[in-house]
């Protein structure tokens, strides 16, 4: 009998899915005699690494894929749409406990339970301690915080991400420099639910606008109706009094260096294969975070960081505190650089762009990568490190004939794409929809509008990092 014919088939085998998927993970812990993290436990990140280990976050990934589709088929349908609808309550609560430094005061208080009145007024923000008391009740609901005794709570491994690991007298006495200096994975969590969330809550009237409904222009996007501006998001941040907002988004861009990303994009390319000297430059590089961890691992290239002025302005002083060497020698430049104009440094060895070109609607991607192109020597190498999205459904076929390409296939009764496993993808599209009219692209997407700049992939992978952008694409000109 077929899962359709009787679906309480299909609820059983993704419970096996479960068993069979912690079995896994159970079985790779024991041969190396390390614990699970506890999802109460805070202490040291360095337990999560086992979370990295390929067979456990393929197995986990199956878990999450598996544990979001038998939530979606178990729940009354108009509940669960009704949850999803009202799920930007639960992005608005996460700001809210990350301006009120819940997560510092706690752990200042050794992650023992602390009074919410006490939170509150340590906090030092003027914030209700009965509203707050609210909005942690419905972050501890969906596993972020614990409420351990009525109106006292304390951190789980989930809300101690949101930790900049600063003291709370430090933060407070200049709040505005929060996240300066910190891991910035918090600042990219303050940041999506601050700019990226306020952008989305406008996207229906952009859609539906004529004037902005089939715009690519990024100054057309949702975010400038949310932000009552007729800039970019980008310009915006140069606009005086938002100087917090482009700091905390530069820090963000560090934050979302995850240790599998990192790893992935060390491996993605044969770097120690270059020949002494040969240029890299990180196009779109920020303050250049990336590029820094190619400086520390493969010392024999050199390196451009390009960026907008500001950027790069920003990007100065933390370079001369951390590789002032490396400045003053010339082995790495920042430079000043609109990726819309045509590209200054001639035949580089490697063009890498790690999440700039989903910042951009197709026509514009088109652009920069016609200014790399006409840049490019016989030999360059086009690295991007960007998200390949699946569909929701199997991709069998030759259009996906592509060298270290995996095309999207089903297991047993799961979507194609590991659904709830995979969602940071699509919610990622939707951020880049909002703020830019940018997009996350599938394989075919990248294919076409690389060859339509004179660019040929010759190999894509989509890592095990896939969901924290370690995907990658090597073109060559074509
Ligand atoms: C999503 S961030 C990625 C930053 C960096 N590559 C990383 O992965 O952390 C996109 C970057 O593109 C830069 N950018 C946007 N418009 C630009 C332009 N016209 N010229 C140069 N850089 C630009 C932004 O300032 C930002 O640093």
């Amino acid at each position: 009998m077929n899962t359709t014919e009787n679906p309480i088939c299909e609820l059983r085998a993704l419970s096996d899915v479960i068993k069979s998927s912690l079995d896994k993970i159970e079985a790779v812990l024991q041969s190396i005699s390390k614990p699970f993290p506890s999802l109460d436990d805070t202490s040291t990140p360095e337990l999560d690494v086992v979370r990295l280990i390929p067979e456990i976050f393929r197995a986990s990934e199956d878990v999450i894929a598996a544990a979001g589709q038998l939530t979606a088929a178990i729940r009354v349908p108009a509940l669960n749409v009704g949850i999803d609808c009202g799920s930007a309550q639960i992005s608005t609560c996460i700001r809210v406990a990350i301006q009120t430094h819940v997560s510092e005061i706690i752990r200042e208080a050794d992650n023992k339970g602390v009074h919410v009145k006490d939170i509150a007024k340590a906090s030092s923000t003027g914030i209700d301690p009965g509203k707050l008391a609210r909005v942690l009740r419905l972050l501890c609901t969906r596993h972020i915080f614990r409420e351990v005794s009525p109106d006292v709570f304390t951190n789980n491994r989930i809300s101690s991400t949101l930790d900049t690991g600063k003291s709370v007298a430090q933060i407070v006495k200049d709040v505005h420099a929060k996240h300066d200096d910190t891991s910035g994975f918090a600042a990219s969590i303050e940041m999506a639910t601050d700019e990226l969330m306020k952008s989305s809550s406008y996207l229906p009237e952009t859609l539906f606008d004529p004037k902005t409904a089939s715009s690519g222009e990024p100054n057309t996007a949702a975010f400038t109706k949310a932000h009552h501006t007729s800039q970019s998001f980008y310009a915006w941040f140069d606009l005086p009094g938002h100087e917090y907002n482009a700091r905390r988004f530069n820090m963000a861009m560090k934050g979302l260096r995850s240790p599998m990303a990192s790893e992935a994009m060390r491996q993605s390319y044969d770097w120690k294969s270059l020949p002494e000297g040969s240029v890299v430059i990180d196009v779109g590089g920020g303050t250049g975070y990336y590029t820094l961890q190619l400086v520390e691992a493969f010392t024999h290239l050199n390196y451009i960081v390009q960026d907008r002025e500001s950027v790069i302005e920003e990007a100065a002083p933390i370079w001369e505190k951390l590789q002032a060497d490396a400045i003053r020698s010339g082995k790495v430049k920042l430079q000043a650089h609109n990726i819309l104009a045509p590209q200054p440094v001639q035949a580089p060895a490697i063009f890498f762009l790690r999440t700039v070109l989903h910042n951009w609607s197709t026509a514009y991607c088109i652009k920069i990568l016609r200014n790399l192109r006409d840049a490019a020597g016989p030999n360059t190498k086009l690295l991007l490190a960007d998200a390949i999205v699946l569909h929701a459904c199997d991709e069998d076929g030759a259009d996906y004939d592509l060298p270290g390409y995996t095309p999207a296939k089903a297991s047993g009764p799961l979507l194609a794409n590991k659904g709830a496993a995979n969602i940071l993808n699509y919610i990622m599209d939707m951020n880049m929809l909002s703020t830019l009219n940018g997009a996350e692209r599938t394989i075919v997407e990248w294919r076409d509008m690389l060859k339509e700049a004179g660019w040929q992939i010759v190999h894509a992978s989509r890592s095990v990092a896939a969901e924290f952008y370690g995907s990658g694409l090597l073109a060559v000109p074509a």
